[in-house]
């Protein structure tokens, strides 16, 4: 492979442009005439991209996504490893179906897939999976979710953490009392209420939130909440934090900009799992974020076919898609603000999903011997999201015609560049 130079770019943000030269997969020192040149005219140098919550479809939803489409949606989107949940058919519970998603990530080669495997077989919530033998297949499982799923009962929960503690694995929990939420199909407020949705409360998360906080700090094991919604999920972190309970977070783009207001249309491509909300929680999750309250940002990519979304809202599937867009959200909801600034895109986009599933070789600094995972950003960059552009199969967006702010330059995968200027690098 040949020499990378990085020219002009500027780490975090910070200070004038320098050249950074990549060899054998590895920021190096010096320069070297022979490598291949990167433009970076003064772009943001980041390292690459950690989503911990990807919905890659295959198997069993090749119509909507596959793990070649989803990694290139997610190397145009700057992401050098995505976790792909477990919610496929059939369900990613076991050590065949988790090889094979690893196996089908490396042939692909455009970003680290690293497959999640299930809680519970079948995502039934009833019996374990074989946590231990996913976590010693050739996949090496450190993520287990039912997502999509909530494993509400607390002994199978209690027990689930008692063994991902012994693999040194984290859970990653979607919160959701599934008694509280039968038939919902709104976050339960005035704009429900007026529309005549059926209502999902911000309780029926913030309690699973609050109990699985008592069970992780009672067994000494790690929780990490998905898709974090409301003020309360974070009131409620922020305590468990406060008292030693090794809790992680993520909120997504979608919950730091949209608010149920977006629900007058009717337009399913706005229903999504936990709901949008109102805009005192997307300004409380926004100061979450930037506390550390939350630790990450996840996308929650959830591509789905034009026959699930483009029908009545009750027979929708929840979900929206967010590999590609979730740079421009966080830059307009967070980095525009003053909330953050390119260091802590770094610390929400990379370093923190990378320390929570436990990546050594991702979101590493910026520094001669680090692995060259990384991103160039443009700051300056304008974008119009139209999604059937997307890599995406599905091109169920919300952002669908709105202009997003900066871009992704550059996309470098352990020295090789795997997306460049919108598109796949040959
Ligand atoms: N977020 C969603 O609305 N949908 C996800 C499942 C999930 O993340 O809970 C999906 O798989 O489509
Ligand atoms: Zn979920
Ligand atoms: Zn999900």
């Amino acid at each position: 492979m040949k020499p990378l130079l990085l020219k002009g770019v500027r780490p975090y943000g910070e200070g004038e442009p320098q050249d950074i030269l990549i060899r054998d997969g590895v920021i190096a020192e010096g320069t070297d005439e022979n490598a291949e040149v990167v433009e970076g005219n003064g772009a943001v140098l980041l390292p690459g991209f950690v989503d911990l919550h990807t919905h890659l479809r295959e198997p069993g939803r090749e119509d909507t996504e596959t793990i070649e489409t989803g990694s290139k949606a997610a190397a145009l989107g700057g992401y050098t490893a995505v976790f792909a949940m477990a919610n496929t058919d059939p369900v990613a519970d076991n050590a065949v179906i988790v090889e094979h998603v690893a196996r089908r990530g490396q042939e692909v080669g455009l970003v680290d897939v690293h497959p999640v495997g299930a809680v519970t077989v079948g995502l039934k919530g009833e019996k374990l999976a074989e946590l231990g033998t996913m976590a010693n297949s050739k996949a090496r499982v450190r993520v287990f979710s039912d997502d999509g799923h909530c494993v509400h009962d607390p002994l199978i929960m209690r027990r689930a953490l008692e063994y991902s503690k012994s693999l040194n694995a984290v859970i990653a929990q979607h919160a959701e009392e599934p008694r509280l939420t039968v038939g919902a199909q709104a976050h339960e407020g005035e704009n429900a209420s007026r529309l005549g949705l059926q209502g999902w409360p911000a309780a029926a998360e913030e309690s699973i939130v609050a109990r699985d906080c008592i069970l992780a700090k009672q067994v000494g094991a790690r929780l990490h909440v998905c898709h974090v919604s409301t003020t309360g999920t974070a009131d409620v972190l922020k305590w468990a934090k406060a008292r030693g309970t090794e809790v992680s977070a993520e909120v997504t783009p979608h919950h730091l900009v949209l608010t149920d207001d977006r629900l007058a249309t009717y337009d399913p491509v706005n229903k999504v799992n936990p709901p949008l909300r109102t805009q005192a929680d997307v300004d409380a999750l926004r100061q979450a974020l930037a506390d550390g309250t939350i630790d990450c940002v996840a996308t929650d990519h959830a591509p789905h076919a034009v026959q699930d979304k483009d029908c009545e809202w009750s027979a929708a599937r929840p979900g929206m898609l967010g590999l590609q867009t979730a740079l421009g959200i966080v830059v307009e909801t967070m980095v525009k603000t003053g909330l953050l600034d390119w260091r802590g895109v770094a610390r929400v986009m990379s370093e923190k999903p990378a320390e929570i599933a436990g990546l050594t070789d991702q979101g590493r600094p910026i520094a001669v011997g680090e692995p060259a995972n990384l991103v160039l950003v443009d700051p300056d960059a304008s974008w119009t999201v139209n999604g059937a552009q997307l890599a995406s199969i599905a091109g169920n967006t919300p952002f669908e015609g709105m202009e997003l702010p900066a871009a992704v330059t550059a996309t470098i995968l352990r020295g090789r560049v795997t997306a460049v200027a919108g598109r796949i690098a040959e």
